[in-house]
């Protein structure tokens, strides 16, 4: 499930990951919630991933309450160049705490980082908050497809591992995975 503020390029993410393309200027809000789904080859081993993608606007928070519980992996999504939408990620995990599984795979994006100019969060700045709660981070774009295709198999190999994994095979590490595949570490700081 993606969630976090509006406009800050959920719809425009699962575009990028389903079909391979970016709605360039135009912003339809979501309404309520809405899912995709895709087949991904994780080993050998097809996994379907079903996403359902949130409204962020604040009117619609009640429908989408209702969705965390049954979610197993939420990407949580800043805009890298909205300062505001940073400044909510505490209160997006607070509503995690509050209504996902205790076990919910979660990972912190922060998106729109093609648009150097207008960059208001600095990485580091995600990188510390994400290492303050423990979580996966990276930088995505939905225009340039950057990390996006890399954060949503990470989530399938860490879903498949947890539903069959043989106890003769290697532990696949979501932090470590996500640290050494990631790209844009030198191009995306300001
Ligand atoms: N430059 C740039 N623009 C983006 C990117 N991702 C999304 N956008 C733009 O940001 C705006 C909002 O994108 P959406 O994907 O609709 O945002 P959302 O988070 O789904 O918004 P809600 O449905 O209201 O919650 C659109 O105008 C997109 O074109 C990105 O990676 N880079």
């Amino acid at each position: 499930m993606l969630v976090g503020d509006s406009g800050v390029g959920k719809t425009c993410l699962l575009v990028r990951f389903k079909d391979g393309a970016f709605l360039a200027g135009t912003f339809i809000s979501t309404v309520g919630i809405d899912f995709r789904n895709k087949v991904l080859d994780v080993d050998g081993m097809k996994v379907k991933l079903q996403i359902w993608d949130t409204a962020g606007q604040e009117r619609f928070r009640s429908v989408t309450h209702a969705y965390y519980r049954d979610a197993h992996a939420l990407l949580l999504l800043y805009d890298v160049t909205n300062k505001a939408s940073f400044d909510n990620i505490q209160a997006w995990l607070t509503e995690i705490q509050e209504y996902a599984q205790h076990d919910v795979v979660l990972m912190l994006l922060g998106n729109k980082v093609d648009s150097a100019q207008e960059r208001a969060v600095k990485r580091e700045d995600g990188e510390k908050l994400a290492k303050e709660y423990g979580l996966p981070f990276m930088e995505t774009s939905a225009k340039t497809g950057l990390n996006v295709d890399l954060a949503f198999t990470a989530i399938a190999k860490e879903l498949k591992q947890r539903s069959t994994r043989a106890p003769s095979e290697p532990h696949f590490r979501l932090h470590d995975y996500v640290k050494r595949e990631g790209r844009g570490a030198s191009c995306c700081t300001p």
